[in-house]
């Protein structure tokens, strides 16, 4: 078994690190903004131009919220003063400022900032955005033409930064039982050795939901009975949160208070709405705006405005917004001053009210929702939990799921997760401006994580970094390797894919051990419940187009077109034009034959390739997904086509070599699984590539295609 884990160095690395992952960021958002006018970076969707302000209002917290519209004198005479598209998205960080003139050309994040002030998008809509400014005297620009312009995203860093310096000062008596079992310090405390007994009151308990099957019920047991951690393994299919809103149900049945949380907000507003068909009452953490519809009625915002105690909130919230606005009408320097004052003694008191209410309000309830970078917010400082739950941990970086184990007390911890599939995405491992940003960042130079105030980062003085440590390695994998499968459950029972289309990946990577459930174990394209004919393709769950013998070459694409993109290769990217032809062939051939568009999807690990088949298939079938194997997981589909792209004489496959990226490529489809590559390229790229090969040629419908054939179709598509 792995040593324990010293926590000073690991939290030291994990500071070397996140630094230089957030460089990383900092660098490619700043290539973007400095080499830019703002024109082409309103084009690019980076930035809205022509704004002013139409409202300044008091939000959560005190914090200054100012809408901005578009300035009448852009919008033509009987237009609608609607924005034109743009791709700032709530959530996102912007600068407020006034718009440099048409000729200005390089626009610096430092001189941005300066000049104007910094916020957060809270809402979006076609008319107006509304921006949360980050600090109370930020100084609105008066000009009568801004513009926003995004800025790269150093929230979460700071606060998984401030977390991992707390982690590091912690002296030796702080830390707790379990976080000691965290870092393999201590063990586990070992199962009551009953719990497999029919006997175990564990075995007795009634369950909200009859159709659990028996590896989930086995799974909530152990996550009943486990002291400190376990492991929920969902390989995908298997109905991971499923099982996690009843353990959540049983676990509030015991009476015991719990935090649950996910890396993103839909993961969380996942758990939300199904806890809340049991009704059960829930405080969801974290801005409304972010927030799906249908969770609203939970959320902490809109409850602080809905419950009797907010009327006294909403009273000094409208004073604020009544001086707020009187500020933009005056021009007298004493008179501005003089109201400043007065909002500084109105934000104070509207924190106090708002505070007493939210206390009440949080510390009332059962079951806490919140994103795990939400969890660290002041709401829950403090807060006693008897279990914190994280869903899709396998996605969150490990810094991350340290936020809420770090800033509430909690003493058991539930993961979920499926460690076979693609971590989180990290920008940092392969660039080259990652390695040199690596080497600076302990100069903690303008942009880069600081330590919270009154903090000094202490890396270098106190601890050696952990070897062999990089941010791709979650808490899951980490626990896994340390404490061994004894702290995890597998779920076993798959409710998405045929059971050929399942095969491979169950052999290769879970241990033969999953099952198709009776529903979907045979189910084809041709039994949909609408009209498709039975043919060579519906009828069958898994074909395997082998484009060896070198008429399907790849091409290696400028760099250009793979910028900015998530999941996709740093490096140059590839396409296979004939290979895309071949997709358009058999994606023609589906919908022929009765399928629709929007039930297949193509997949390929290469946005170069992405590219090309937009080109060719958008147009033509509409609805019809196209995306990168890392947007698309988590997904499913009735049919899809996975294009390989590698195919070149020296049997080099790059990042397909990735077993987790395949197996989130192959794990999608439920009917229908069309693998297209060169297996003569592929099989060679690694052992599990082999075997993947061979099992296709195995038991996929093999086809050879005639390339003839592929573009005379093309032409007549
Ligand atoms: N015991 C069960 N009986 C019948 N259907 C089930 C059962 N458990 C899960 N399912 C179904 O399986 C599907 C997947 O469930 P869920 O969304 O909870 O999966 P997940 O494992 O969280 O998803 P992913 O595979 O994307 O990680 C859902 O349609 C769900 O209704």
């Amino acid at each position: 078994m792995p040593q324990p884990t010293d926590i000073p160095s690991f939290a030291a690395s994990q500071l070397t690190l996140l630094d230089a992952e957030l460089q990383a960021e900092l660098t490619e958002t700043n290539a973007l903004l400095s080499s830019h006018t703002p024109a082409a970076l309103s084009r690019a969707g980076l930035a809205i131009l022509n704004l002013n302000v139409s409202s300044i209002r008091t939000g959560l917290g005190g914090k200054t919220v100012v809408e901005l519209g578009l300035d009448s004198a852009v919008v033509a005479k009987g237009d609608k003063p609607d924005i034109p598209e743009h791709g700032i998205r709530v959530g996102d960080i912007v600068a407020v400022q006034d718009q440099p003139s048409g000729s200005a050309k390089k626009t610096e994040k430092r001189e941005l900032v300066k000049k104007g002030a910094e916020g957060v998008v809270l809402r979006v809509r076609r008319e107006n955005v509304e921006i949360v400014l980050d600090k109370e005297d930020a100084d609105v620009p008066g000009g009568s033409k801004l513009w926003i312009v995004k800025l790269a995203n150093d929230v979460t860093y700071k606060r998984m930064n401030q977390t991992m310096n707390r982690l590091q000062k912690f002296s030796d008596q702080e830390y707790t039982p379990f976080m000691r079992v965290l870092f393999g310090q201590a063990s586990p405390t070992p199962l009551p050795s009953d719990l497999n007994d029919p006997t175990n009151p564990l075995h007795k308990l009634e369950w909200n939901d009859p159709s659990l099957n028996d590896s989930q019920k086995e799974a909530i047991r152990f996550a009943l009975a486990s002291r400190e951690i376990s492991l929920i393994h969902g390989p995908p299919g298997t109905g991971k949160t499923h099982t996690l809103i009843e353990l959540i149900l049983q676990l509030l049945k015991q009476k015991l208070r719990l935090l649950v949380c996910g890396p993103s907000n839909i993961s969380v507003d996942n758990i939300v709405e199904r806890l809340a068909s049991h009704k059960v009452p829930m405080v969801r953490l974290g801005h409304p705006a972010r927030l799906l519809p249908s969770v609203l009625n939970h959320s902490l915002d809109v409850l602080t405005r809905t419950s009797e105690a907010a009327a006294l909130v909403q009273d000094v919230r409208k004073e604020m917004d009544d001086k707020q606005n009187s500020i933009r009408k005056t021009r007298n320097a004493k008179e501005r001053r003089q109201i400043y004052t007065e909002l500084k003694g109105l934000r104070q008191e509207y924190r106090e009210r708002e505070k007493g209410c939210v206390n009440n309000l949080v510390t009332g309830s059962k079951v806490v929702l919140a994103t795990l970078h939400g969890a660290g917010g002041f709401h829950l400082k403090g807060q006693e939990f008897d279990v914190v739950i994280v869903d899709e941990a396998s996605q969150a970086l490990e810094a991350q799921c340290w936020v809420p184990l770090l800033w509430v007390k909690a003493n058991k911890l539930v993961l979920a997760g499926d460690h076979l599939q693609l971590p989180p995405t990290i920008k940092s491992l392969n660039s080259k401006e990652s390695k040199a940003a690596k080497k600076d960042a302990k100069k903690s130079k303008d942009g880069s994580i600081k330590p919270g105030e009154g903090e000094k980062n202490t890396t270098e003085a106190s601890a050696k970094p952990v070897k062999g440590m990089t941010l791709e390695t979650t808490l899951f994998d980490r626990l896994l390797a340390l404490h061994g499968p004894s702290i995890k459950r597998m779920l076993t029972t798959q409710y998405r894919m045929h059971e050929k289309i399942m095969r491979f990946p169950s052999d290769e990577l879970y241990e033969s051990k999953l099952i198709a459930a009776e529903a979907v174990k045979d189910r084809l394209l041709k039994d949909l419940p609408y009209d498709v004919t039975d043919t060579e393709d519906t009828r069958e769950p898994l074909v395997f187009w082998d484009t060896q013998g070198g008429d399907f070459p790849e091409k290696t694409e400028d760099d250009a077109v793979t910028k900015g993109s998530k999941g996709m290769s740093l490096g140059d990217s590839k396409s296979n034009e004939a290979e895309a032809a071949l997709v358009k062939m058999h994606v023609n051939n589906l919908i022929e034959a009765g399928v629709k568009a929007e039930d297949i999807a193509v997949v390929t690990p290469y946005n170069a390739q992405l590219a090309l088949l937009a080109g060719m298939l958008k147009e033509a079938y509409p609805g019809i997904e196209l995306g990168s194997v890392d947007g698309f997981q988590g997904r499913e589909k009735e049919a899809v086509i996975v294009s390989t792209v590698r195919s070149n004489p020296e049997h080099e496959v790059g990042f397909l070599g990735e077993k987790r990226r395949l197996n989130v490529a192959m794990t999608r489809p439920k009917r229908h699984l069309c693998v297209i590559g060169d297996s003569d390229t592929i099989s060679k790229g690694s052992k599990f590539l082999k075997s993947w090969m061979e099992f296709l040629e195995e038991h996929a419908d093999l086809r050879y295609p005639n390339l003839a054939d592929v573009y005379v179709d093309e032409q007549n598509v």
